[in-house]
C-alpha cells in the first residue's frame, strides 16, 4: 500500500462502522431545558428497537412458513426479549416529571407518537388490518407505502397458519386461503386446531405460546405507556390531536392473535 492510498481509503474503525457521526450527531434539542435530551434518545432508541422487530418478524415469517421449530422458537425468543428491554425503559422515561415535561412541550408543536411509521408497520406485521392506521400519514408518501405494504402481505398469524398446516393440523381452508388485506375473523374451526395443538403438546405448542406472550408484551407496552401519559400529562388532549390518555385506554385491550386467547378457557 502506497502512502497515498493509506491517506485515502481509511481503515474500519469502531466509529466508522456504527455510522457514529450521523448516530451521535442526530440528537437536536428545540429548547435549553435539561430534559429534552433523555425525550430524545429514549425515542431514538425506541425507534432502534422498532427497525430491529421488524428484521426479526421478517425472519419469524420465513421461517415459520419453513415450519422450523427451532429456529421460530430462537427468533421469537428474540423478539420477547426485546419486548421486555423496550417496556422497561419506559422506567427511564418516568424519571422525568410532569413539570419537566411541561418546559419543553410545547416546542413539540404538534408531532406525536402518531407519526411513528415503525410502529403502525409493527401492527400491521402483527396483523392489524385498519384504514385508521394511515391517519397522519399521506397518500403517496414513503411511510404511508411502508404501512400499506405490510397490509397488503401475510402477517405473522398468517405465517403461524400456514405452519400449522405444514405440521399435519387441519386449518380451515377458507383461513389458509383468505384475504390477507382484510381483518381476521375469529374462526371456530381455528379454535378447535388449536385446542388440539394445546393437547399434542410438543413444538407447535411452544410456538403458539410464545405467540401469546407476543401478543400480551404489546398490550404490556400499551398499559404502560398509557400510564406514564396519565402521570405526566393527565387528561390533557396529545400534541397529535387526539383526547391523550382516554384515547389511548381504548387501545390497552385489543389483541392481535384473538384465537389464541379465545381457546384460553378450554385448556
Ligand atoms: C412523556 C412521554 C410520553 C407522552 C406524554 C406521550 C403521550 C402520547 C399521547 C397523548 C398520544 C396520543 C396521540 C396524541 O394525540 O398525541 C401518544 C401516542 C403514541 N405514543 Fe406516546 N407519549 C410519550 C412517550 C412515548 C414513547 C417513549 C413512545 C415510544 C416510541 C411513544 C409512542 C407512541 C405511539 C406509538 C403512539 C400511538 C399509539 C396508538 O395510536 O396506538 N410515546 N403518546
Ligand atoms: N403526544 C405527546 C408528545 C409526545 O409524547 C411525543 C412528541 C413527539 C414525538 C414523540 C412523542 N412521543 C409519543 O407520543 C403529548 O401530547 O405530550
Amino acid at each position: 500500500m502506497t502512502d497515498q492510498s493509506a491517506d485515502t481509503a481509511a481503515s474500519l474503525t469502531y466509529t466508522s462502522y456504527l455510522a457514529l457521526d450521523e448516530v451521535l450527531g442526530a440528537q437536536r434539542p428545540r429548547s435549553d431545558e435539561h430534559d429534552e435530551m433523555l425525550f430524545i434518545v429514549i425515542h431514538q432508541v425506541y425507534e432502534l428497537w422498532f427497525k430491529q422487530l421488524l428484521h426479526e418478524l421478517d425472519e419469524l415469517q420465513r421461517v415459520l412458513v419453513s415450519g422450523h421449530t427451532p429456529h421460530a422458537v430462537r427468533v421469537l425468543r428474540r423478539v420477547l426479549t426485546i419486548f421486555k428491554v423496550i417496556v422497561a425503559q419506559i422506567d427511564v422515561l418516568e424519571t422525568m416529571t410532569p413539570r419537566q415535561f411541561t418546559s419543553f412541550r410545547a416546542r413539540l408543536d404538534a408531532s406525536s407518537g402518531f407519526q411513528s411509521a415503525q410502529f403502525r408497520e409493527l401492527e400491521a406485521v402483527l396483523g392489524r388490518r385498519d384504514e385508521r392506521a394511515f391517519a397522519h400519514y399521506p397518500q403517496g408518501g414513503a411511510q404511508r407505502a411502508q404501512i400499506e405494504g405490510a397490509m397488503s402481505r401475510p402477517s405473522v398469524f398468517d405465517s403461524f397458519l400456514a405452519y400449522l398446516h405444514s405440521h399435519g393440523y387441519a386449518v380451515p381452508v377458507d383461513l389458509l386461503e383468505r384475504d390477507v388485506r382484510k381483518p381476521v375473523e375469529p374462526s371456530p374451526g381455528l379454535q378447535k386446531v388449536l385446542l388440539q395443538v394445546y393437547a399434542d403438546d410438543s413444538g407447535p405448542s411452544t410456538v403458539a405460546e410464545h405467540l401469546v406472550d407476543l401478543d400480551e408484551g404489546l398490550q404490556e407496552w400499551r398499559y404502560r405507556h398509557v400510564k406514564m401519559v396519565e402521570r405526566t400529562i393527565g387528561d390533557k388532549p396529545g400534541t397529535g390531536g387526539s383526547p391523550g390518555a382516554a384515547y389511548l385506554r381504548k387501545t390497552l385491550f385489543q389483541p392481535v392473535f384473538p384465537d389464541l386467547w379465545a381457546v384460553r378457557s378450554e385448556l
